[in-house]
């Protein structure tokens, strides 16, 4: 850390570089532009499932046709990457998540389509078992208990089955133990050598999710919570050790969410290891600001002040349900 110099008041006044917006843009110590974006949609296979998500007000779950306009207008907006999370026909989940690897499941419908419309932009997938899973869990559930090695193998045939349909970054948000690993090796195996992952490294055990749970139609349905997996909030050296374990194993960046509760995580991951790290505002924290911007609460600044403090914490990009509306705010 540079130990800068103030000289004593008067010399010293900090507020002469505040004065004007052309000097303040000068000294700006990051910045924030679309290409720091992912963009998370929801696709539906179920006829008549698009429209309006209430918990989540501005967002609305896509048909495989709205999801190619979603990708053409990230291109126009500078948008790098999108990432599906399918919504799935609640009658067709079951114990066995065999529809997870299934090459003609929604999600894998969803990556072809938006390759085939807009083969520049980065498609991000999710791997875990929920969408398709009849007790909302993410991974296998026996006897009450999340089982960890059968999971990861299940995850393997989901990843690979993303991998062919096309998807350029896979984003494993399970937790299970080994899956990077497990995942890393199987891609080099079937010749994905070259299929990125994002690890969702720093998964914290959040409220915060619930309106995205809403959103995949998985709040009704999740049989206890999620605690036995996903990271105590009150454990910053276990989210370090996460994020080492999934670079040692193979991941190409790494994620930290929920994001905003979390940015001390962001600054100590991206100060320790360097890597490309990213997290993720999510359902919860996009509703309490949507929320009260519509009440008339907050003003619509809210928004990118928002991202800009996962810039300052260190993060290269953020996954954001505000991506197209921040992206055209700022194409101005
Ligand atoms: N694998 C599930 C998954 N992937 C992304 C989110 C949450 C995203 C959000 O809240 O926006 C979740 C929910 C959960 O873990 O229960």
């Amino acid at each position: 850390m540079a130990s800068p110099i103030i000289a004593p008041f008067p010399a010293g006044r900090l507020r002469r570089l505040r004065r004007t917006s052309a000097l303040r843009d000068m000294v700006s110590e990051v910045n924030l532009t679309a290409a720091n974006l992912i963009w998370p949609i929801f696709v539906t296979e179920i006829a008549g499932g698009e429209g309006p998500i209430p918990s989540m007000p501005g967002v609305d779950r896509l048909t495989l046709d709205g999801a190619r306009r979603a990708a053409e207008r990230a291109m126009e907006l500078g948008i790098p990457a999108i990432c599906i999370f399918p919504h799935s026909d609640p009658d067709l989940k079951d114990e066995s998540c065999e529809r997870a690897w299934d090459p003609e499941n929604i999600g894998n419908r969803a990556i072809r389509a938006i390759k085939e419309t807009a083969p520049d932009l980065a498609v991000m997938t999710d791997i875990a078992l929920d969408p398709y899973n009849i007790n909302g869990h993410d991974g296998f559930v026996v006897d009450g208990k999340i089982l960890n090695d059968e999971t990861v193998e299940a995850l393997v045939k989901m990843a690979l089955a993303q991998a062919e349909a096309g998807a350029d970054i896979l984003g494993p948000s399970d937790m299970m133990d080994g899956r990077i690993g497990a995942l890393r090796g199987a891609l080099e195996q079937a010749g994905h050598k070259d299929v990125a992952i994002l690890s969702y490294a720093a998964k914290f055990a959040s409220g915060f999710y619930g309106p995205f749970r809403d959103a995949v139609g998985a709040s009704g349905r999740l049989v206890g919570d999620k605690k036995t997996y996903q990271i105590n909030p009150a454990n910053r050296g276990e989210a370090i050790r996460c994020v080492a374990r999934d670079l040692a194993e193979g991941a190409d960046m790494v994620m930290v969410k929920p994001g905003m509760p979390y940015l001390d995580i962001c600054r100590a991951v991206k100060d320790q290891f360097g890597a490309p790290t990213f997290a993720y505002q999510v359902s919860g924290e996009y509703a309490m600001l949507e929320g009260a911007i519509r009440n008339g609460w907050l003003s619509r600044d809210v928004v990118i002040e928002s991202l800009l403090s996962f810039r300052r914490a260190g993060c290269d990009g953020v996954l954001s349900y505000f991506a197209p509306q921040v992206a055209e705010a700022l194409a101005g």
